[in-house]
């Protein structure tokens, strides 16, 4: 089935549930530290209530647990504030009051319903089919005549906010949605050379990309960064010391130096892993090269060096597309910030460019590039589009009943 967009929607007084990813960091007080994803999602809401829709946010804010697990408040204020028409919050997200709350809505009201993870079945990845049986789905269907997915960010995921309405409603693409799919689902049109730059700390995920890339033939070149950078420094056998191998371990990602080293064996010439690292040494940025590693002090390997840049640069200088993700290290630290400032500002002049993951965009932003063609706003769900294409919430949405069958 054609994933359907809102060009295919009669929303004048419909009750829409649309489910975006605002998942933001947050300040140690609670407040949004960054309005990034809310914006994104600006002119899908704008759209929707523009058309008469009646609409409900469902959004997830941080993971059960952890510190950024919170309400959805400032993110409703913020919406509040960013549209046109007034929106609401409530502390509640499929109960009675939701339900009253939402059949109360005016053509053109919006209401930010309360985080979707507070309630334990939407924190399980479960079949569609399941999914759609759950409380949150069955409690809102009732009162709903569509559900528009615009969480790409998320449409990796398959709990119920994001597969399971669809089982149930005639669904469709919101415009985020429909630009990510139409970007990352046509990667393989872009022009070559194609280089993935790829860094950041999701290493199982970007070997993954980089395993798929290679073998398909889709890539070119890939060079790495980051910890995945220091990954492939220990799948060719540079002892990058205790401190780096040590993060590694505890990240869980041991088992991918064995993936590394394989992909070197089979694709090494297309693969590029750093020759020279960053280090703090009496409060300074020192470089080492590889020879120099282990360091004596056992300092951790936090950005790549200044010849790991002047020869990624060469590379990313003569490509004509370049998809890049995760920062080349730490860049919060300004010490460590030079890695991805450099590197990304030479992708950035690429014919075409393709950026995914939240750190990726903040450390875009910090460092004031501009340039690039695609921002994702997704991290995961960017990588597993460039690797398996479709995604379960994209999946649900192409099986979801039509106007004439709900
Ligand atoms: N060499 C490194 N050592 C430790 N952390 C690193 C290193 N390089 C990058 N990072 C960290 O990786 C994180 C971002 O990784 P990731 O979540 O994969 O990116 P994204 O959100 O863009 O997908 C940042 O917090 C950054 O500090
Ligand atoms: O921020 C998100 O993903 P990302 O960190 O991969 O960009 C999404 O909101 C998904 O969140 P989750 O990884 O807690 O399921």
């Amino acid at each position: 089935m054609p994933l359907e967009t809102l060009d295919d929607a009669t929303l004048d007084g419909a009750a829409v549930a649309v489910r975006v990813d605002v998942n933001s960091p947050l300040t140690a007080d609670g407040a949004l530290a960054d309005d990034a994803r809310l914006q994104a999602h600006h002119d899908t809401l704008a759209e929707l209530t523009d058309r008469g829709a009646r609409v409900a946010v469902l959004a997830h804010q941080g993971r059960p647990g952890g510190d950024q697990f919170s309400q959805l408040r400032p993110h409703a204020e913020r919406f509040d504030e960013l549209l046109d028409v007034p929106v609401s919050y409530l502390d509640a997200t499929y109960n009675q009051q939701a339900r009253d709350t939402v059949e109360a809505l005016e053509p053109g009201e919006a209401v930010v319903l309360e985080n979707t993870r507070f309630y334990s079945e939407e924190y399980m990845e479960l079949d569609p089919a399941v999914a759609g049986g759950t409380h949150l789905v069955e409690g809102l269907v009732p009162v709903l005549d569509y559900y528009v997915n615009d969480a790409f960010a998320a449409a990796h995921r398959s709990q119920p906010s994001l597969v399971g309405f669809q089982q149930h409603l005639p669904s469709y693409m919101g415009r985020v949605m429909e630009e990510e799919i139409s970007v990352l689902g046509n990667v393989d049109e872009t022009p070559r050379p194609r280089v993935y730059l790829l860094g950041g700390a999701k290493v199982s995920d970007s070997v993954d990309v980089a395993w798929d890339v290679l073998e398909s033939g889709m890539a070119d070149q890939v060079l790495t960064t980051g910890v995945v950078g220091n990954v492939f420094l220990l799948a060719d056998g540079v002892d990058i010391g205790d401190a780096s191998s040590d993060f590694i371990y505890d990240q869980g990602y041991w088992d991918q130096i064995d993936r590394a080293a394989d992909l070197l064996d089979a694709h090494g010439d297309r693969v590029r892993f750093p020759q020279d690292v960053a280090v703090e040494r009496d409060g300074e940025r020192h470089e080492l090269g590889l020879n120099a590693l282990p360091s004596a002090d056992g300092e951790a390997a936090m950005d790549v060096g200044s010849e790991t840049i002047r020869l990624y640069r060469s590379v990313l200088e003569s490509a004509e597309t370049v998809i890049l993700n995760g920062p080349a290290g730490v860049f919060e630290d300004d010490l460590f910030g030079r890695g991805t400032r450099e590197l990304y500002a030479a992708a950035s002049e690429a014919s075409y460019s393709i950026v995914g993951g939240g750190d990726t965009a903040a450390a875009i932003r910090k460092f004031d590039l501009t340039g690039f063609d695609h921002l994702s706003t997704g991290g995961g769900a960017c990588l597993r589009m460039l690797t398996d294409g479709d995604l379960p919430a994209v999946e649900a949405l192409r099986n979801a009943p039509t106007v004439r069958e709900a």
